[in-house]
């Protein structure tokens, strides 16, 4: 959907910051748009951005394959603000020299900065910056002026002030730079001169409108899980196109327990929608019979998505646009040009090559807690918007190894009682997720004097901003020790808990 905002572009190189430095900018309420590194000049031309930032990366710019970005983007005339990787790369682009450091910086340092130019407006002249490099500039393009050193690294910042060029070695996107959140905001306000016209309410009245002339009088599915995401989505596109929507809610036979009952109670005690409740869980199951393979599971789910979407749209005829709640990190993980595929997303790298539909996505650059805000603008109650998030996937990407009935029903039962108890001792909206993971192993334990060998459930609780990092909540021993007691004592077939103390990275937060 092409909406009239102003953007700048994040130029990706592969750094492991690249979505923080997208969310500082948001933050200060302007839109931007994470683009591979390799992107013509002419389709930067076509976005018209008011600035560019080149992310950080794993490569060193003298290497023989370092991602290098098209030299005459330097000469269009936009500010940019390249940021570790992409500051040595700007150096390297325009003349200057990038060399192996003596000594690596990785840490807080102190900078001394040159307030004096826009970049640093406003900001102390000695400050604390976050350092994380190898490389160093050693010598800047002509017209560059050094604005910034460290002890260790004497040109820590750089600018071409008349042509809008800034590079900094630091990483002013983490919160251990302590000022970084306002070198941001002043390369954005100070520099590139934008409004901060991204707010949330702009963002619904421009995307209801770009869904009214896109859908044109044709009819709209919307899959719908009960989740924030397509909750939002739906009421989103409901606002826009009413008649013509018609909701469809899968049971896959993946779902908590009561789930479905649940959903489609609310939805119809909330709302004034359509909505299908489809009965699919016969062929989920069939289908998932013996695959044992994480990406296999996904890819099997997507594709029987589909499927089901497609037979009920036929049902009600002449329906060409299928709504997702899809949202940003969905569409980062499931891979792109320069990021790896952690795993596809069954709403995104699961889908079959033609789904049969066009997609109307409206949160496709969204982070959750910006998908919440447009929410509650929505008037969603916050029952809906507070649900922790639980993927399409479902339980299927809790249980490890195959798929079957009986390992269902235990997930399903301890499952229920993790959120049972987190809910009653007031830790359900302190968390981003809690929930619990079934091993494919089994263990010897002793109950009522007698031998048990049984399943492990592993309890995984934790919180995150957007899902992109994660961290195990410290969570109190009681509460865990009531969850592991009603666990063993209420469902059959485990003998053993488990918390995992792993943040992500290195793991992720579901465990396939
Ligand atoms: N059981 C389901 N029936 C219909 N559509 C579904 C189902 N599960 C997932 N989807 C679709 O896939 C999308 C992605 O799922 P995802 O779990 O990321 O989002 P969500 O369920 O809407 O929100 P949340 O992240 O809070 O669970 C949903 O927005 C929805 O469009
Ligand atoms: O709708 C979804 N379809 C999926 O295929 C999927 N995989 C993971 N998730 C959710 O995304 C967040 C990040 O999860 P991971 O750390 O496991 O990648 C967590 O909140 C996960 O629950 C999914 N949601
Ligand atoms: N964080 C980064 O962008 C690192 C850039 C480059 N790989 C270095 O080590 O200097
Ligand atoms: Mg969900």
């Amino acid at each position: 959907m092409n909406i009239n905002r102003e953007v700048i572009l994040i130029l990706d190189f592969g750094g492991q910051y690249t979505q923080l430095i997208a969310r500082r900018i948001r933050e200060a309420n302007v839109f931007c748009e994470i683009v591979p590194y390799n992107i013509k000049p002419d389709e930067i031309k076509a976005k018209n951005p008011k600035g560019i930032v080149l992310s950080g990366g794993p490569s060193s710019v003298y290497t023989k394959n370092a991602p290098i970005c098209d030299n005459a983007i330097f000469n269009l005339g936009y500010p940019i603000l390249g940021i570790c990787y992409g500051a040595q790369l700007m150096t390297k682009s325009l003349g200057g020299k990038v060399i192996s450091a003596p000594v690596r910086e990785y840490g807080k340092t102190e900078v001394i900065l040159n307030n004096n130019t826009p970049l640093f407006k406003g900001i102390e002249k000695e400050t604390m910056c976050w350092m994380s490099h190898t490389d160093q500039i050693e010598l800047p393009p002509a017209d560059f002026k050094v604005i910034a050193s460290t002890a260790n690294c004497p040109i820590a910042a750089i600018a071409d002030v008349d042509r809008k060029l800034y590079s900094v070695q630091f990483h002013p996107e983490v919160i251990h730079t302590p000022k970084g959140n306002e070198i941001i905001r002043n390369f954005l306000f100070e520099v590139c001169d934008c409004s901060a016209d991204w707010t949330m309410d702009s963002l619904i009245e421009q995307t209801v409108k770009e869904i009214r002339k896109k859908v044109n009088g044709h009819k709209v599915v919307c899959a719908l899980s009960g989740g924030v995401d397509s909750s939002v989505a739906a009421v989103l596109v409901n606002r826009a196109i009413h008649e013509q929507l018609v909701c469809i809610f899968v049971d896959n036979g993946l779902l908590r327990k009561n789930e479905g009952d649940i959903v489609v109670e609310t939805f119809k005690r909330n709302f004034d929608m359509n909505i299908i409740r489809v009965d699919a869980k016969d062929r989920f199951l069939e289908k998932l019979k013996g695959i044992t393979d994480p990406e296999e599971k996904r890819k099997i789910i997507g594709n029987e998505f589909i499927e089901v979407f497609k037979e009920e749209a036929k049902k009600i005829g002449g329906v060409k646009y299928l709504v997702q709640g899809t949202l940003y990190p969905d569409v980062i993980e499931s891979g792109s040009p320069v990021a790896a595929t952690i795993k596809s997303h069954h709403n995104v790298g699961g889908l079959p090559e033609d789904i049969g539909f066009e997609l109307i996505e409206p949160l496709k650059m969204l982070f959750k807690d910006e998908v919440r805000q447009v929410g509650r603008e929505l008037g969603i109650h916050e029952e809906i918007l507070n649900r922790q998030p639980f993927p399409g996937p479902g339980l299927a990407v809790r249980i490890l190894g195959e798929i079957t009935e009986e390992k269902l029903g235990i997930l399903r039962e301890a499952d229920n009682i993790v959120l049972r108890e987190m809910k009653k001792h007031g830790w359900y909206n302190r968390v981003w997720q809690s929930f619990a993971v079934l091993l494919n192993v089994k263990s010897v334990g002793v109950m009522g004097d007698e031998r048990t060998y049984e399943y492990p459930i592993i309890l995984r609780i934790v919180e995150s901003d957007d899902g992109m990092t994660a961290d195990w909540v410290r969570i109190p021993y009681d509460i865990l020790e009531d969850i592991s007691t009603s666990i063993i004592n209420e469902v059959y077939g485990v003998n053993r808990v488990l918390y995992d103390i792993t943040s992500k990275p290195p793991a992720t937060i579901e465990w396939e």
